[in-house]
């Protein structure tokens, strides 16, 4: 069966994309369409939640926290929820499909990252959750006895999880899976642009036997919509969000009244630093990677390279050649590695900076239009891969975030004037150090303004260590036993004995 046919069969037995709730999918809603970014066809629609969707979901969220799911024993939510990374598994190629339907991306990265991480993701927070210690202290009492504290971990309670379309399916099951497994329940809102994967996610849910309202999902757009409903919603105990800045932002307005605990991964404007000691080749094809791939909408892609003048000119080149030896095309081509943007308005704002870096005195090095196919894929979503050069420090192309594939190259004689620049932004989600020097390496590494700092790598993932931002890329963190504490309310019980 051909890819976009498994999308069809998939599509055909849930109807248009439905809102899922208390363990049905439900009819009702605007329909609004859903593009392939290929060649910007409609290829499904979603059925826009209303405010009373909305509400349904949250109720029935609240109602299973207190029914089944919240009496549950432990051992047997960890053995629903890895039943869940299976049947993502079994189903695979339904949840591949899916996702390059609404993305556009290579096979090639859907099928080693996107669609693997999601049952990853299910599979790891099942097994943290029986691994997580909790704290016990003794004390010594004024009437000279002792007693015993304990913390007992408690769900938060009805969680709305917000992601966005970059890696649709990662990115929501990086929250889903650990909201579950510390006894929550969720209401889902995916990106409007990414709404299949997590419908087939609702699927499995029901396929597995997750009882009825632990996991709802709302389609819809944000600003008067099934966001805003969803975080602005009495009954949401708590809201954690992937997506921009200014996003997070209105969210945080939103749940002011609420008083609700928020964890936030926002936007960069990472640096990668390459020393003039680093193994070139190593450096040119990581950097390379870093910021192409997945077309450079990846939160964590560095926009600013920062260059060792005695090898600038020879890194630029080789950027350059890296840049034009990617093959853009369908997500199924032979050697596909480059896809389209997501969208056609998103498309608009990365050709806005394109033209603005010209106006600003860039020197483009390669790319900064749009490739011309002569084929359908003329009305998809692409742009050329992009190297600038020559910018100052103080451009808006070099201080605000594209999230598109597109980097600044800048040379640097000294260590701290690499750092100093690196660490002038108001972002501070991640950055790259390229060097053979140890010493360097960890001495750079700890002066980063940044959550997460790679060192001769990019994006190496260990999914039991610290995940966020500093300064406007987020609050709080995720990950291992720190989604463990974000989703979970730790309570202290003491026994005077
Ligand atoms: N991972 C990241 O850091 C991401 C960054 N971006 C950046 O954000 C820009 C805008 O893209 P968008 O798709 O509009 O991202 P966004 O951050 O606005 O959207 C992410 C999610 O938030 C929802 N949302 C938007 N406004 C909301 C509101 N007021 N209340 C509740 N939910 C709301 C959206 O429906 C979507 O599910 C992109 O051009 C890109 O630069 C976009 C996606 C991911
Ligand atoms: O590996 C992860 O958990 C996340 C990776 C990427 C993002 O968060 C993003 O691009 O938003």
């Amino acid at each position: 069966m051909a890819p976009d046919s498994i999308v069809t069969a998939a599509a055909t037995r849930l109807g248009t994309l439905r809102n899922f709730v208390d363990g049905r999918f439900v009819d009702g809603g605007r329909p609004f369409d859903v593009f392939n970014p290929v060649d910007g066809s409609v290829h499904a629609q979603a059925l826009e939640a209303d405010a009373a969707t909305v509400d349904a979901a949250v109720l029935a969220a609240r109602a299973a926290l207190n029914g089944p799911w919240g009496r549950m024993p432990v051992a047997e939510r960890r053995r629903l929820l890895t039943r869940v990374a299976d049947r993502i598994d079994e189903r695979f190629e339904e949840f591949l499909a899916a996702e390059i339907a609404d993305t556009g991306k290579p096979h090639h990265l859907a099928s080693h990252l996107d669609i693997p991480r999601g049952a990853a993701n299910f599979r790891v927070f099942a097994d943290a959750i029986a691994n997580v210690p909790t704290e016990c202290f003794e004390m010594d009492t004024p009437d000279g006895r002792k007693a015993l504290n304990y913390a007992l971990r408690k769900p938060l309670g009805v969680v709305a999880i917000i992601s966005p379309w970059n890696l649709p399916l990662l990115l929501m099951t990086w929250k889903v899976a650990p909201a579950l497994a510390c006894g929550n329940t969720v209401v889902v809102k995916p990106s409007e642009e990414t709404p299949s994967t997590a419908t087939l996610l609702a699927d499995v849910m029901r396929e597995v036997g997750i009882p009825e309202g632990v996991f709802n999902l709302v389609h819809g757009f944000g600003p008067d919509s099934a966001g805003e409903f969803l975080t602005r919603h009495a009954g949401v105990d708590a809201i954690t969000f992937t997506g921009e800045t200014r996003t997070g932002a209105a969210i945080m307005k939103a749940a002011a009244d609420g008083v609700k605990g928020l964890s936030f991964e926002l936007g960069g404007k990472n640096p990668g630093i390459v020393f003039a000691d680093a193994d070139f080749d190593a450096a040119v094809g990581g950097i390379a990677h870093a910021v192409f791939a997945n077309t450079g909408q990846v939160c964590l892609a560095p926009e600013r390279i920062y260059v060792e003048r005695p090898i600038f000119d020879r890194f630029v080149a080789g950027l350059k050649a890296r840049a034009e030896a990617l093959k853009i095309g369908r997500p199924h081509d032979e050697g596909t590695n480059f896809g389209p943007l997501i969208s056609a308005e998103h498309r608009r704002k990365v050709l806005a900076y394109y033209a603005l870096a010209v106006e600003e005195g860039a020197t483009v090095v390669t790319g900064g239009g749009v490739p011309e196919f002569g084929d359908e894929r003329d009305g998809g979503f692409f742009v050329q891969p992009t190297v600038w050069t020559g910018l100052a420090e103080d451009a808006r192309c070099v201080k605000e975030e594209i999230f598109g594939p597109v980097c600044h190259v800048t040379p640097f004689d000294r260590e701290e004037e690499a750092v100093a620049m690196a660490n002038d932004t108001v972002y501070g989600l991640a950055s790259t150090i390229w060097t053979t020097d140890l010493n360097r390496a960890h001495r750079v590494a700890r002066a980063m303004e940044a959550g997460i700092t790679w060192v001769n790598c990019w994006f190496l993932r260990d999914l039991r260590t610290p995940f966020g931002g500093m300064k406007m890329s987020g609050i709080g963190r995720e990950g291992g036993v720190h989604s463990l504490n974000f989703y979970s309310e730790p309570v202290n019980i003491c026994i005077k004995l």
